[in-house]
């Protein structure tokens, strides 16, 4: 894994991803902001998107805000990879069924072909070895995000040396690494320094950071040239 930080874009249709064509991220991730922090899009919406992308830049895409329960998380997942995106993101919310769940998804993840990413929220409670309990169950990479789009950014929530044995940890795993959670441009210059493999974008992309509107070519080019 290579130690410049990439990043990650949210879009919510075919033609925000067509209008970011000029400054295309690393990872066109693909979410409907409007139905959560991990709102999933149709899936013929992201098959249109993962086939424009192709050949362009990687592709995600999340499969929504679903209970910690097998029966509405793996159907979710194997839907999503059959669109043929490279990630498929799933969050993980915490609560009581969450460690039964992963350890019930472990097969399902161990045996897809699909690489699959768990999201951890900076505002949400977990299990102390959460982290452990993530990188047991055979996902490809974890994210640490913001469940609650409020305006509180992950920088509000976690401390930089948080930040930073999150990075560490997971890396140490040879993991993929993920931060996001309302970053603001001004915050990429302290994070990249933590070195995470990527940061992940959706208010910081739109004007007036409302992140259910449509995104900033403009913006999307400022965030591009501050990781550059
Ligand atoms: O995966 C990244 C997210 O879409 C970030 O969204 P946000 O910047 O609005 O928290």
């Amino acid at each position: 894994m290579s130690n410049k930080t990439k990043w990650l874009a949210s879009v919510q249709s075919l033609e925000e991803a067509q209008n970011l064509n000029d400054c295309l991220p690393d990872i066109l991730d693909m979410k409907q902001p409007s139905h959560g922090a991990l709102g999933a899009l149709p899936l013929d919406v992201v098959e249109d998107i993962v086939n424009w992308a192709s050949g362009r830049c990687l592709t995600s895409a999340t499969i929504g805000d679903l209970p910690m329960q097998l029966e509405a998380i793996e159907p979710a997942i194997m839907k999503m990879a059959g669109t043929g995106v490279d990630y498929v993101k799933i969050g993980l919310f915490g609560g009581d069924e969450q460690a039964a769940c992963l350890h019930a998804l472990t097969p399902v993840i161990q045996k897809l072909n699909t690489p699959v990413i768990a999201v951890l929220f900076a505002d949400r409670d977990y299990e102390t070895d959460v982290i452990t309990q993530v990188l047991k169950a055979g996902f490809s990479g974890v994210m640490i995000d913001t469940a609650e789009k409020n305006g509180r950014s992950l920088l509000d929530l976690w401390s930089v040396d948080a930040l930073t044995e999150f990075v560490n940890t997971v890396k140490n795993a040879q993991s993929l690494c993920g931060l996001a959670g309302a970053l603001r441009i001004e915050d990429i210059a302290s994070l990249r320094e933590l070195q995470p493999d990527y940061l992940g974008f959706r208010s910081a992309l739109c004007p007036d950071r409302k992140r259910n509107e449509s995104l900033s070519v403009t913006l999307a080019k400022t965030v591009a040239s501050a990781l550059d």
